[in-house]
């Protein structure tokens, strides 16, 4: 029988690693090893299934040594520059990493890739099962819709949210650009205000909204004269990020190195 993959989660008081310390308490085939939290927490010292009612024996410590010593692989939803001082604890331990963290620059982007040659990584703005699967149908909604209309991203999250747009809007972007032959650098517009003139058809907009407790809504809008298409997930839970990241860690397993997408974990 394969034994347990065990498990660390950074950011474990957050509101995603506190899902994923139930999904791993919950999982058979997974033992949490290791909880991560700030210097200064107040989560410091504490069991990490304490707030699920359960014990799960791993105190949270922002000791990254300390917290990564038994893990085979750590999962990350916390803040760009957590993650990057995460990934070269990793690197060093040869802990493989489960990146779930979003706002990255180019420059960090970089420096994740390079970690990736030295142990094995999944990174992907957003881990749902779904919004992969709505990926792929913007692929193929945007070569068939590639003349006569204006697309424009649109997400709504809950007030908490730091960056915006939010990753996965981003990376929607992305795929409806390369899917028409353009560059989401040349062509995206996040926002707009004041006398704006008409719409280039070149580009992609964005429109963000912030708000109470939504969890994560994204839409691609295909607007032609006659007609419009959208291409819609909205999240209701915060479950399937869990998930779609546990199948992550599981795929890490067999790779010793390497920066894989949800594509390819999921086999889209
Ligand atoms: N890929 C996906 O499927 C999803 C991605 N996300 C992304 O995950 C990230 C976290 O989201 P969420 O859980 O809502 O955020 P929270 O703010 O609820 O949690 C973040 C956690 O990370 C900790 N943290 C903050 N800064 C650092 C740092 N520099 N080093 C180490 N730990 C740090 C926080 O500690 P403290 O509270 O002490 O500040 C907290 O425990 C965001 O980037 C979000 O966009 C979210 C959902 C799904
Ligand atoms: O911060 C969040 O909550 C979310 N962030 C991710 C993103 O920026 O795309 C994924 C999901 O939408 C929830």
């Amino acid at each position: 029988m394969t034994a347990p993959l065990r498990v660390a989660v950074a950011g474990a008081s957050g509101r995603m690693g506190r899902m994923l310390i139930e999904a791993v308490q919950a999982a058979d085939d997974c033992v949490l090893a290791g909880a991560l939290d700030m210097p200064g927490s107040p989560a410091l010292g504490h069991d990490a299934a304490a707030w699920l009612g359960q014990t799960s024996g791993v105190l949270i410590t922002a000791d990254l040594d300390q917290g990564l010593a038994d893990a085979e692989v750590l999962i990350d939803f916390t803040r760009p520059e957590g993650t990057l001082a995460h990934l070269a604890v990793c690197r060093r331990l040869g802990v493989k990493l489960v990146i779930g963290t979003t706002g990255f620059t180019e420059p960090q982007k970089a420096e994740i890739a390079a970690g990736a040659q030295h142990t094995a990584v999944v990174m992907a703005p957003n881990m749902s099962v779904g919004v992969n699967v709505v990926m792929r149908l913007l692929d193929m909604a945007a070569r068939a819709l590639n003349q006569g209309y204006d697309i424009e991203v649109i997400e709504a999250h809950h007030r908490h949210k730091v960056d915006a747009p939010s990753g996965t809007a981003l990376a929607m972007g992305e795929v409806v650009a390369a899917a028409l032959g353009r560059d989401l650098k040349d062509c995206a517009v996040y926002g707009r205000e004041g006398h704006t003139g008409a719409r280039d058809p070149s580009t992609i907009g964005f429109a963000t909204v912030r708000g109470g407790d939504i969890v994560g809504d994204h839409t691609v809008l295909f607007a032609g004269i006659g007609e419009r298409i959208e291409i819609s997930h909205k999240s209701s839970s915060r479950v399937g990020y869990a998930q779609g990241s546990l199948r992550a860690a599981r795929f890490l397993r067999a790779h010793a190195s390497g920066l894989f997408g949800m594509n390819e974990v999921l086999g889209l």
